[in-house]
């Protein structure tokens, strides 16, 4: 606990409202910067709503210092891959760019501690399907690659000042708060297990299977499905481990497991109890055919101990948030 708030941008996000509300939970003073490109306003329950650009150096100058912010986790970007393909400036602005803007007003303005939304995207295809963080990081597209270089400005600030950071790298994340207040809300989803959901719950006609040819044990690609509130704890110890003097680190965040497309569809189908209507088409370029956290690293950094380990309950929870929510 501390005295000092903490800046969380893209807090009014899927991810960012987990942790803001986990934060504000744990008795942090938590306010929240975000320019609802993609957020929205009500999914930011409890803490200090500002709307705004991560970018704009005159407002989180303004903010650092008006509530003595110390700490700043920074999950404020454009996530979709398919359109940073289509757009690759938009992506370095967004995610590369006003990240520099915000480490700059972090520099000058004494902040200790940042905690930055990475990617496993940033691996692009390690060759066997395991990345742990020594794994050569070589994106394959710009999404990726905004991501990565984020990754290297921070790093390089970190050198040069007192700054500390933890660069955590999500693998697939999924599902939403057990209590239902927050979820994953996305227009024009293209992740699997909430693009399943809406197809269950009738709000798209069919679910097209990208790949059926993959060399996998179905066919079928595989991922580390991660649940969000998992993912949420480990950013709340990743800001003990900082606040306790932890030198800068990245790591993987990942249950270490896998699980096919199909796998995926079965227990979206069992959960839900309907089949879904599937398409089966070729592969999605750029798609890995395994891509699986190595999570030692955060297990022994953190201490971080996974309690919503099970495809089954990651499944229950999107769905029944997707339920709570309009067409
Ligand atoms: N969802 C995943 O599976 C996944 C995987 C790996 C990494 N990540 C990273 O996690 C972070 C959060 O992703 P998400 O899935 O919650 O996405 P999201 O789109 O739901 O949330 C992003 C939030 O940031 C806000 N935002 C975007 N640009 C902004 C800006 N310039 N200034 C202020 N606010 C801005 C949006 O309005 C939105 O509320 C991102 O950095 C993303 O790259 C997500
Ligand atoms: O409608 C769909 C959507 C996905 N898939 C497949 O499902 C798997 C998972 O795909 P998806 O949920 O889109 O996630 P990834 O492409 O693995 O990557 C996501 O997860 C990364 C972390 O690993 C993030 O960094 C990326 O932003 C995000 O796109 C892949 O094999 C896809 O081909 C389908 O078959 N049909």
């Amino acid at each position: 606990m501390s005295d000092n708030a903490i800046l969380v941008t893209g807090g009014a996000g899927y991810i960012g409202s987990h942790v803001a509300l986990m934060l504000a939970e744990a008795g942090e003073r938590v306010v929240v910067l975000d320019n609802l490109s993609t957020g929205f306003r009500d999914a930011v329950i409890k803490g200090e709503f500002v709307p705004g650009d991560t970018g704009d150096r005159e407002l989180v100058t303004r903010l650092i210092k008006s509530h003595a912010i110390d700490t700043v986790m920074h999950f404020a970007a454009h996530t979709i891959v398919p359109e940073s393909i289509t757009d690759p400036l938009t992506y370095y602005q967004n995610n590369t760019c006003a990240t520099r803007n915000l480490l700059e007003c972090c520099r000058d303005n004494n902040v200790k501690h940042f905690v930055f939304s990475s990617t496993a995207a940033v691996y692009g295809i390690p060759a066997d399907g395991m990345a742990d963080e020594n794994t050569p990081t070589v994106p394959i597209n710009p999404y990726g690659t905004s991501k990565l270089m984020s990754e290297w400005i921070l790093r390089d600030l970190c050198a040069a000042s007192d700054l500390r950071h933890v660069a955590l790298r999500y693998f697939n994340v999924a599902g939403s708060d057990p209590q239902g207040r927050v979820g994953q809300r996305t227009h024009k989803a293209t992740l699997l297990i909430k693009v399943a959901c809406e197809v269950a719950q009738g709000k798209r006609p069919e679910l097209v299977l990208f790949g059926t040819d993959y060399p996998t044990a179905d066919g079928t690609g595989v991922r580390d499905y991660i649940h969000v509130t998992d993912l949420a704890a480990a950013h709340i110890r990743a800001l003990a481990y900082l606040r306790r003097g932890g030198p800068s680190r990245t790591l993987n965040v990942g249950y270490g497991r896998g699980f096919s497309v199909r796998e995926v569809i079965a227990a979206v189908e069992r959960i839900h109890g309907t089949r879904l209507p599937v398409r089966e088409a070729a592969r999605r370029p750029g798609d890995p055919p395994r891509l699986i956290a190595v999570s030692d690293a955060i297990k022994q950094t953190l201490d971080w101990r996974p309690e919503l380990d099970d495809l089954d309950t990651i499944v229950q929870t999107s769905l029944d948030w997707e339920k709570t929510l309009g067409d």
